[in-house]
């Protein structure tokens, strides 16, 4: 077997202990042979290392997972800023989006996979357009993803709707599989209220006879809620379940506005929760019930949404601000704890995307970032786990590794050219913004 070896650090087990110990990599499989002491980790494999990342000073964790995104919008950081949802997206962002070109997508999803890269993250959810873009970008940067078509219905006639449905429906099915089997794909309606019941209904039987899940944005914001619970006189979360829409495999954006009986549902469902607190604060949209949800046995994942609504794409400040938030919501400092945090962006990410990763352990997919803990805003460490929730920042990671092969190695990203991806997107970014304005 190709074995690299991550040698000289600790590891974050996935009980929460963080331990001295090497990772052996298999390359060949992509998985994890063996995780123990430096002096046993090779008679484990039976082998000595082909190659060697050093880890040391540093914490081996499993490479972060970003569960809810627009991988492209990354194009439209802070083009339009300190506004609330339904008017950010109507008078300035899909304006801006009617003008995006496939070309502009791939730009900005290869930026956004820059940016994943070097913050850590190792697999991500993405719903937008041009899709095959996007694929192509996840495959050349080595990344994980779980891809989809967003369907918006809202303003548009049958024609065009069905069209939106049955796109998200084939690139679902076409599009599974890509990138030697990294990415997987899922029928993505945008939410509730922007598709309309019929489609909604017809394209979620269809995604369960392909067998592919559904992911959508729910209970973002009162504002999305009260239409539902006043025209159909159910909440969100019993309208999804009467569409066939909650089932384990399916993953909920955001879910701010849950009453207790939708927690208990989700709960029962085995749906997923894609908790996005920056998005949610800067939006403010509110504050999700992420204790509560916990308690009730839901998954719970964490996700940037995107870069027009966070600004960036570092997993890190999701796990500092769903730790904040999380005690603010349920006015209780020992809510949402650190291990909670760090669980959801690993395990509880790669759980609610049915992705391989989220945990170091043999067997498991090699999908790994290496985080420098010896930086003066890192010093001392009392607690490690307590410094990837609440201290640490997407530029520690010092490594990237997914399915075995590394993307990042000290600090440079080996899978794409980071410069060019740079000064691609900004020019991208320009002329979309200038096509928007002779638009108006
Ligand atoms: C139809 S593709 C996805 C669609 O979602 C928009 N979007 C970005 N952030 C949010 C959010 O927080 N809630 C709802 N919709 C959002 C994005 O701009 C695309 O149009
Ligand atoms: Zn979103």
């Amino acid at each position: 077997m190709d074995y690299l070896r991550v040698a000289g650090g600790r590891v974050l087990r996935p009980d929460g202990r963080a331990e001295r110990a090497d990772v052996a990599v298999d390359r060949d499989e992509g998985t994890i042979r063996a995780v123990g002491p430096p002096d046993e980790v090779d008679d484990a494999v039976g082998a000595t290392a082909d190659e060697t990342l050093d880890a040391s000073d540093s914490l081996v964790i499993p490479g972060l997972v970003n569960a809810h995104t627009h991988v492209a919008m990354t194009l439209l950081r802070g083009y339009a800023d300190d506004k609330p949802l339904d008017p950010w997206l109507r008078e300035d962002i899909w304006p801006a989006e009617a003008e995006l070109t496939p070309d502009d997508v791939e730009a900005g999803a290869e930026l956004g996979a820059v940016e994943m890269i070097r913050s850590g993250t190792t697999a991500f959810a993405d719903m937008y357009f041009a899709m095959d873009r996007v694929a192509d970008v996840v495959d050349r940067a080595g990344l994980r993803a779980r891809l989809g078509h967003g369907v918006v219905t809202v303003g548009k006639g049958d024609a065009d709707a069905r069209a939106d449905v049955e796109e998200s429906l084939a690139v679902a099915r076409e599009l599974d599989g890509g990138a030697d089997g990294r990415v997987r794909t899922a029928f993505m309606p945008h939410s509730l209220t922007t598709v309309g019941e019929e489609y909604l209904r017809e394209g979620v039987a269809a995604a369960r006879e392909a067998g592919v899940p559904v992911h959508l944005h729910a209970n973002e914001t009162t504002d999305e809620v009260d239409p539902i619970v006043d025209e159909r006189g159910e909440r969100p979360i019993a309208y999804a379940e009467s569409l066939d829409a909650l089932g384990p495999d399916d993953f909920f954006a955001h879910g701010v506005h849950l009453d207790e009986g939708e927690v208990d549902r989700l709960a029962e469902a085995g749906t997923a929760v894609v908790h996005c607190p920056a998005s949610n604060m800067k939006l403010a949209s509110g504050m999700a019930p992420v204790q509560r949800l916990r308690e009730a046995g839901v998954t719970v994942a964490l996700g940037t949404d995107g870069a027009a609504s966070n600004n960036d794409l570092d997993v890190f400040d999701e796990m500092r601000d769903a730790a904040m938030l999380g005690k603010l919501a349920a006015d209780d400092a020992s809510a949402v704890p650190a291990a909670a945090v760090v669980e959801m962006a690993t395990a509880g990410g790669a759980d609610a995307l049915n992705l391989p990763g989220g945990r170091v352990e043999a067997g498991a997919a090699a999908d790994l970032a290496v985080v420098g803990l010896d930086a003066p805003h890192l010093t001392p460490v009392h607690d490690p786990v307590s410094h990837l929730a609440y201290a640490a920042r997407g530029n520690d990671v010092r490594h990237t590794v997914c399915d075995g092969e590394i993307l990042m190695r000290d600090r440079e990203v080996l899978t794409l050219d980071a410069a060019a991806i740079q000064e691609r997107a900004a020019d991208a970014a320009a002329d979309l913004v200038d096509r928007v304005d002779a638009a108006e």
